[in-house]
């Protein structure tokens, strides 16, 4: 599988984007954990995560859990805040970054936020290679990718959505863009915010962070979470995927015209003065990982 995959793209004269880095030694990385109903294994995930170098905030966002989650993460170490009711995911990564915020010490460096989905268990601590790509300025935005998952019954229909859209819009087809293992800066968060609602949160995300010439690096992890099956409630978790990504392309898409729009009418230059992005500028890929071809027949 690839060690590293980067692609910057950066409209051509605008040069770097100026990032104030602290001292990489002392940089604080908060994990947000989104949960929904994860009782199962949110004990075991929380203290994975705890033991990821520089992490000193581990913080679960309950997204109305009818089940002992926000109990059970508490006890394993976690502050815990809770939504009332059902928000979605996106809307749990929100509320969790809102309240990193207030946890970060003012005037200080921004803590990196390590985003992790509640079901990873113990093999959670194999994030931990998407923090130093961050960490050394390499990346804004590092991705895990994931080995094959055993159970998973996908076939690839929401995934091949992703990609293609992103890929549309940036030039950068991502190995797996709907991974939201994910560790970013501040200012990469902030550029994608507010997010793509629901399960389109990382399609919306890496289109939003590349457009405005943040840096995004694949990092393989090997991560075990819960693969949805090819059952009836796989199939509708998929359907909703299909719907969310669906929407963040589509609310994209309808920007970039209204956007284009605006500028044609009024003679402005493109927004903040850059001028428009140009295809994948940057990428680095080693022993990529390969991608089945479709085979053609003869006939
Ligand atoms: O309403 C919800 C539903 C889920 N979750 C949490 O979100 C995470 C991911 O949910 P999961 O049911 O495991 O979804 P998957 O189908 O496994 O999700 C894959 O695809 C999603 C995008 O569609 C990404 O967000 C995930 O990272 C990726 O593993 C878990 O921690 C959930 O507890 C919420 O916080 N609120
Ligand atoms: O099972 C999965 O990998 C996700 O639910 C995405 O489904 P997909 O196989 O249609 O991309």
């Amino acid at each position: 599988m690839n060690p590293l995959r980067v692609i910057r793209r950066r409209a051509p004269d605008t040069g770097p984007i100026p990032v104030q880095r602290p001292d990489p030694d002392n940089q604080r990385v908060a994990a947000v954990i989104p949960a929904k109903d994860e009782a199962e294994r949110i004990a075991a995930t929380v203290r994975a995560v705890r033991a990821i170098p520089h992490v000193d905030l581990v913080l679960v966002v309950d997204d109305g859990s009818e089940d002992d989650t926000q109990h059970l993460a508490r006890g394993a170490g976690a502050v815990v805040v809770r939504h009332s009711h059902n928000r979605g995911k996106a809307s749990a990564m929100e509320t969790g970054a809102a309240v990193v915020a207030m946890r970060d010490v003012e005037a200080g460096p921004a803590r990196l936020l390590l985003f992790v989905d509640a079901d990873l268990g113990a093999t959670a601590v194999n994030a931990a290679p998407l923090v130093p790509p961050v960490l050394a300025g390499k990346a804004d935005l590092s991705i895990a990718v994931l080995p094959k998952q055993s159970g998973a019954a996908g076939r690839g229909i929401v995934t091949g959505l992703a990609r293609r859209a992103i890929q549309r819009a940036t030039g950068w087809a991502p190995t797996q863009p709907l991974s939201g293992q994910r560790c970013m800066t501040r200012a990469a968060f902030d550029a994608s915010t507010p997010l793509a609602h629901g399960w389109g949160v990382e399609t919306g995300m890496t289109m939003d962070v590349l457009l405005q010439g943040f840096a995004v690096v694949e990092v393989p992890c090997d991560l075990r979470h819960r693969a949805s099956g090819s059952d009836l409630a796989g199939q509708l978790h998929r359907a909703g995927q299909y719907r969310d990504v669906a929407m963040a392309v589509a609310a994209r898409k309808f920007r970039h015209y209204k956007q284009k729009v605006t500028r044609e009418t009024s003679g402005e230059p493109a927004e903040d003065g850059r001028s428009p992005a140009p295809p994948a500028e940057r990428a680095i890929t080693e022993n990529p990982q390969p991608r089945k071809r479709r085979r053609r027949s003869r006939n």
